[in-house]
């Protein structure tokens, strides 16, 4: 039965994943190029989300009126990017407003995402009350959730350390897509080998024309 409530964070696409601004910055299109890159990577994400066999709902912080219609056609609903103090307070506050005692904050940039990865890492989460998948890197955290307590996210550079040190549970397994954010040209690239969702990778063929 879907029980969980996936909160996915994503700030106005201009101004978010500016590490990847070098794979469009020389381009006429520049800021349009970048801002596809962007909703593509969210757009993948949160159609795996939904997908999941596990979540019930998924719930986009946003204020990017484009993002947010986008990820609404994929069957999530959006919250306002409230109270406009960062990463963490806007977490805080889609958890809010997330339905059920099973929340989890899934990063907004993992375009190889597969639903049965997150099913199996939530099925892990659930033996804890907070629990924590690290990135690829291992400094950085994809997913963090919390079953009948609250989340109190800690998302930003050395987030893997705070989430343990605060007490989650450190979740391993084999879920390679899971863990492959995206901040990077490398990352991108790493994703593409892992098979990135249709968005992504109809985005990033257009780009190479
Ligand atoms: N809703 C919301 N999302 C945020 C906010 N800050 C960051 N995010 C999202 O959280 C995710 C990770 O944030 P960061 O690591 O800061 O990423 P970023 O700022 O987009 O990327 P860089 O500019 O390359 O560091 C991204 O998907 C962001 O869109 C915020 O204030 N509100
Ligand atoms: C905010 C984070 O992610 P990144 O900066 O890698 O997107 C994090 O890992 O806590």
């Amino acid at each position: 039965m879907p029980s969980w409530s996936v909160v996915v964070p994503a700030k106005r696409l201009d101004v978010a994943k500016t590490r990847l601004r070098p794979l469009t910055e020389s381009r006429d299109d520049a800021v349009a190029a970048h801002r596809e890159l962007v909703l593509a990577l969210l757009a993948d994400t949160v159609a795996a989300a939904v997908a999941c066999s596990v979540v019930g709902v998924v719930v986009v912080v946003t204020d990017d009126p484009r993002a947010s219609d986008v990820v609404r056609a994929l069957g999530a609903t959006t919250v306002a990017d409230e109270p406009d103090r960062g990463l963490n307070p806007a977490l805080e506050h889609g958890a809010r407003s997330a339905p059920g005692p099973a929340v989890a904050a899934l990063s907004s940039d993992l375009p190889a995402l597969r639903p049965a990865e997150l099913a199996a890492a939530l099925h892990a989460a659930g033996g804890a009350a907070r629990a924590f998948v690290a990135d690829a890197q291992g400094t950085g955290t994809t997913l963090l959730t919390a079953v009948g307590t609250d989340l109190l996210p800690r998302f930003g550079p050395g987030s893997a350390e705070a989430h343990l040190t605060g007490g989650a549970v450190a979740l391993a397994g084999s879920w390679p897509g899971l863990v492959r954010d995206v901040d990077t040209e490398d990352d991108l690239r790493a994703a593409l080998g892992l098979g990135a969702g249709p968005r992504t990778t109809e985005v990033v063929a257009r780009l190479a024309r």
